[in-house]
């Protein structure tokens, strides 16, 4: 059914909201203060044609944009998409009934995604290879993406050459690949167990693509060059697949502001959900440091860089599933300061002790303005208040977003909370 659209605003996935009799409809690639004619299905909308575009539209620069479904918001002038961006994370704590201020947003993107996954499918034995389009299993064939750093520019048609190399299997793979110091390192994930024939065929790959490293699901087929990545100046080397923040720029301001939310005062510091120690290794500059996370690899990765690194306090790495057996209030009150990232479903067990212990500086890391808010009303009622909260863009033109906020308990914290019946 074609129907004329008033765009009031922009949703938390990045699509235009306009309101219909029957209810809300979401219009992909539409802007606040649009016109459209759109076709409408259920509460989904087809964009048609622009009939009064907003006057905050700029051209796209990818050419995939609008099929894609990797960047919803290309069109949107930067400072209207800050304010959307922002605005995330305001609506997620006013739903959660926190009505405390968010900090501007940060532009993170620096020189790109450092790490990429992308979808292989397979017709006729011919692979492709690109990402999926948005709110559908089709996959859109891509063969650049401007949003990645130049080290991964070769990305893609790797990815080609490895999937076609499985063809036989026609199984749809994802392919992880990460720009490292020693050039790709590439992860499989959804083969299973390769034959000999295809580790050849994989190790021949390696060679010519002059990959640094290429494993499948996590399992190593070669290591050619050592696959580093830098946080700070110390090397680290990530098992296969471990977790690292998208940029590097976005890693180094989100672990900025974690090193201002701990202060320069503390000397024992718990560093929780830590990956591969993109702040343990950091704040271990002035503190002690025990970083916990559930990936042992990651942990093991840690612990060896923390060793050979020089002028550290001592990081004890431990593996600990965080969600099985948070830390205990006991455990947490030896620390002056907790930074707690978990993955995007938010930490709501290590919340609540949190919000029953007496650490002076909870720092939260959130990938996730839902889960974020949550934990954080979490620890509103166990009578801490935010000191800050400062959201930072690494997925650029995404409807993704991290915050770092800073948590003391009320009595201590600067008067900044307002009530919501104000
Ligand atoms: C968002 S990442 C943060 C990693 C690190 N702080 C960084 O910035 O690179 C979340 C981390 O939580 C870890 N994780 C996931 N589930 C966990 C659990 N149940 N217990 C402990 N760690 C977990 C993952 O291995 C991952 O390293």
């Amino acid at each position: 059914m074609l129907q004329r659209l008033t765009i009031e605003r922009l949703g938390h996935k990045g699509e235009g909201v306009a309101r219909m009799e029957e209810g809300l409809v979401f219009a992909a690639f539409a802007l606040p203060g649009e016109t459209v004619l759109a076709e409408v299905e259920g509460e989904r909308a087809r964009v048609v044609d622009i009939l009064e575009p907003s006057p905050d539209r700029i051209e796209p620069f990818c050419p995939h944009y609008g099929v894609c479904g990797g960047c919803a918001v290309q069109t949107l002038a930067a400072p209207a998409y800050a304010q959307w961006k922002r605005g995330l994370a305001e609506t997620a704590l006013r739903n959660a009934g926190l009505d405390w201020p968010v900090e501007p947003l940060i532009d993170a993107h620096g020189a790109g995604r450092r790490r990429v996954t992308f979808h292989a499918r397979y017709e006729r034995g011919v692979a492709h290879v690109g990402f999926m389009r948005a709110r559908s299993h089709d996959l859109v064939e891509i063969d650049v993406c401007p949003l990645l750093e130049p080290r991964l520019v070769g990305a893609p048609a790797a990815a080609r050459a490895l999937a076609q190399a499985l063809a036989l299997r026609g199984k749809p793979l994802d392919i992880a690949a990460t720009a490292a110091t020693g050039g790709l390192d590439i992860d499989i994930r959804g083969a299973g167990a390769l034959e000999e024939r295809e580790t050849l065929a994989l190790l021949e790959l390696a060679e010519s693509l002059d990959l640094a490293r290429l494993a499948n699901h996590g399992r190593l087929v070669t290591l050619r060059l050592p696959p580093g990545v830098m946080i700070g100046n110390i090397q680290v080397f990530p098992p296969p697949g471990a977790f690292l923040q998208a940029t590097a720029e976005g890693e180094a301001a989100i672990a900025r502001l974690v090193a201002k939310g701990v202060g320069d005062k503390a000397k024992n510091v718990a560093d929780l959900f830590c990956g591969v120690g993109a702040f343990a290794l950091r704040l271990a500059a002035q503190a002690r440091v025990t970083a916990i996370d559930s990936d042992v690899a990651a942990v093991e990765a840690l612990d060896r860089a923390a060793r050979t690194a020089r002028g550290l306090r001592p990081i004890s790495a431990q593996a600990r599933d965080l969600f099985r057996r948070p830390l205990d209030v006991q455990e947490l009150n030896a620390f002056d300061a907790v930074v707690f990232d978990p993955p995007r479903a938010g930490a709501m067990a290590q919340a609540q002790a949190l919000a029953a212990s007496t650490v002076r500086r909870i720092v939260a890391v959130s990938c996730d303005p839902q889960s974020f808010a949550r934990d954080a009303a979490i620890l509103s009622k166990g009578g801490y208040a935010a000191k800050f909260i400062t959201p930072i863009d690494q997925f650029r033109h995404s409807p993704h977003l991290e915050l770092v906020a800073l948590f003391e308990r009320a009595a201590e914290a600067a008067p900044r909370r307002r009530l919501l019946s104000r």
